[in-house]
């Protein structure tokens, strides 16, 4: 026989379902999520906080569309206020994204910091919001020693933000990717007839007293060929104006629908294509991996002669050593850069002072117009994330629009419950390495999204053998550094397609089980759930069918199915006062073997479970808590 106090949340209030209607009680297991809890929870590496907004924002969720109530708990409003959060601002942000954040948190405008500064600054602040110039690296995640819940980019490009350090520190990283769309485009055509017209070179001239008409003959727009390189946002209105501008224009981009090319009437062409014809480059691709030095001494030499460059995208998607080059040998006539590789650029540097190239200090966002637009772009989403909402512009979690969310709110509950009962059942055997989710449902595979899912299994499963703490945006990284494969399957079945998932089955695979009646057929531990009522219920353990709510805390009998089992154990739980809240009794035949599933309000002391394994009848159990 084999006995477990597993080891993980304690649960101290009770709850039970209100089959008078449909609400349900808040387990102190949500409650425990709810809470605020700054308190410094040490890992190794990885350093989160139970409070992260992601998971806020799903239990949050869960109360609003179940109609959650509480017993014996105070209100959910006074079990969320928690103090206000700090945010730090570090680079300049439009008064009215500020205003709107000093509605919600304090505000620390602390521009100019050295990284040791913002380092030393960031653990006393829950967000921080940036724009290009301030480098968000590993460092920082690591000195904010898990408070920083959410980092802003007022703007789109985000390589400036240690995507994977955030994720792994479980931080939410969001963007404003659409109100400086036609400030940039605005200026990349600015750019684009400046450097055709020489004006910026003319103006210098005639200040320095000169009168040098000759010298500054540009070229005309007019019928020339654009090609632009990623046809994204800024790229298709750059396009958009340019066609306005009698230019042909063509782009490049692998990523990019035909249809939306053709519908401005440009026609999408390979990147060799598009060098080799265009008299007018103009870059508008992220700086990725794959797009860093594209231009380069080997693609420069595949550009039409004379060809004329403008980048408002990145610095780094240039090798300026090449373009430098390039200019001088002729093969680029001119260049217009906003960005650089490094900014500011050194004051020697050969590209800046170079007679072909004109040059702005990343200004492509900046208008008035741009700079209060993602200022309030940013900061509503900064503030909706603290406030625990899932952001629509989130760079590193999966966007899980509103309303599937509060469709799966019950499931999420469900889901993480079976992962901590799961590998409170696991006893040993080569560690948890594989797991196999089933997802059972009426819907369509394609139309069920389980990454929610996932990441609840994904966090019952770690947690209560871990010092990790898991949310939405670092499940999938937390498994695989932990080396646990979650598989995934979706069968359709025969059930009511107005709900989402009909039953949820966590498998672990090669271990051994501390309740033997826990592995299936095939040796796996297999537990099965369902949502009853908008409650978790446990339906099958084994090959036994079982019927009991996940609240509380359970333990799980198997015993020789006879009469007077039920009273038996009840009594020594009576008598111990533990109260017994569920009791349901599954067999695979009549008076052969069966599994009872009890329900208990208190976790019992050692001697009452003891006393529980003394019975006869009794040839295994197993004390679980939720
Ligand atoms: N200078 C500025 O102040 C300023 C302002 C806004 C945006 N930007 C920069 O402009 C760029 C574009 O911004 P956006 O808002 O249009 O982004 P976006 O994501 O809407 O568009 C980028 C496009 O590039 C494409 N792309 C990706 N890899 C590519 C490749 N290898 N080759 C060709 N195309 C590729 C994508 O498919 C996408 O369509 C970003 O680098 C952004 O940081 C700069
Ligand atoms: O990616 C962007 O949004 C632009 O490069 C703007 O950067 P900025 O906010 O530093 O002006």
């Amino acid at each position: 026989m084999a006995s477990s106090a597993a080891n993980s949340l304690k649960l101290t209030q009770p709850f039970f379902p209100n089959t008078s209607n449909s609400s349900i009680k808040l387990s102190p297991l949500h409650l425990s999520f709810l809470h605020s809890s700054s308190t410094n929870q040490t890992t190794p590496r990885l350093q989160t906080s139970r409070s992260n907004p992601i998971i806020l924002n799903v239990l949050k969720t869960a109360v609003e569309s179940a109609n959650i109530s509480f017993s014996k708990t105070p209100s959910l409003d006074s079990v969320v206020s928690t103090p206000k959060p700090t945010i730090l601002v570090s680079e300049k942000l439009g008064e009215a994204g500020l205003d709107l954040l000093r509605s919600f948190g304090n505000v620390d405008c602390s521009y100019n910091l050295s990284p040791e500064e913002l380092c030393s600054k960031i653990s006393l602040c829950d967000a921080l919001i940036v724009r290009s110039g301030t480098k968000v690296t590993r460092q920082v995640f690591e000195a904010a020693k898990g408070r920083l819940k959410v980092v802003g980019r007022a703007g789109v490009g985000i390589d400036n933000v240690d995507l994977q350090a955030a994720t792994e520190f479980g931080c939410l990283v969001v963007n404003a990717p659409t109100a400086n769309t036609i400030a940039a485009a605005e200026h990349g055509i600015a750019l684009l007839a400046a450097m055709a017209r020489n004006v910026a070179q003319a103006d210098a001239s005639m200040k320095a007293g000169k009168w040098q008409r000759n010298k500054y003959v540009g070229v005309s727009l007019v019928g020339k060929t654009l090609a632009v390189m990623g046809f994204g946002k800024v790229g298709s209105e750059v396009a958009r104006r340019a066609k306005g501008l009698g230019m042909h224009v063509i782009a490049h981009d692998p990523y990019a629908p035909a249809d939306r090319a053709r519908a401005i009437g440009v026609d999408l062409v390979s990147f060799d294509q598009a060098i080799s014809t265009a008299d007018f480059i103009s870059l508008h691709m992220p700086l990725t991996p794959a797009t860093s030095k594209i231009l380069n001494d080997e693609t420069f030499a595949k550009v039409k002669k004379g060809a004329r460059i403008i980048n408002v995208a990145r610095g780094g998607v240039i090798d300026e050593d090449a373009l430098v080059r390039a200019l001088d040998n002729g093969t680029v006539a001119q260049a217009a850069l906003d960005v650089f590789t490094e900014e500011p650029p050194s004051k020697d540097s050969k590209l800046v002072q170079h007679e072909n190239v004109i040059v702005t200090p990343h200004l492509g966002a900046s208008t008035k117009e741009a700079q209060e637009g993602v200022a309030v772009e940013i900061a509503e989403a900064v503030v909706g994330a603290l406030k625990g909402e899932l952001a629509a512009t989130a760079v590193n979690a999966p966007m899980v629009p509103a309303e599937v969310l509060s469709e799966l709110a019950p499931y999420v509950v469900l889901a993480e419950k079976l992962g901590r009962l799961a590998v409170q059942l696991v006893a040993g055997g080569s560690g948890i390495q594989s797991v196999k989710v089933v997802y059972r449902s009426a819907r369509d595979p394609d139309n069920l999204d389980t990454r929610l899912l996932r990441a609840m299994i994904t966090k019952g499963i770690i947690e209560p053998i871990s010092s990790s703490f898991v949310n939405l945006v670092n499940a999938d990284f937390t498994a695989k550094q932990k080396g646990l494969r979650i598989s995934e399957e979706r069968v359709v079945v025969d059930s009511s397609p107005e709900y989402p998932v009909d039953s949820i089955q966590v498998q672990i695979s090669n271990v051994q089980s501390k309740f033997a009646s826990a592995l299936s057929e095939t040796g796996n531990i297999s537990i099965e759930g369902k949502v009853k009522y908008g409650i978790p219920h446990l339906t099958r353990v084994g090959s036994f069918n079982a019927d009991v709510s996940l609240e509380g805390n359970l333990i799980l009998c198997r015993q020789v199915d006879q009469p007077g089992m039920i009273g038996r154990v009840g009594n020594i739980l009576g008598e111990s006062n533990v109260n017994v809240s569920f009791m349901s009794v599954g067999r695979t035949s009549r008076r052969t073997k069966a599994i009872m599933a009890i329900g208990v309000d208190e976790e019992p002391d050692k001697e009452t479970l003891k006393k529980i394994g003394e019975v006869p009848a009794i040839e295994e159990f197993v004390f679980l808590e939720l």
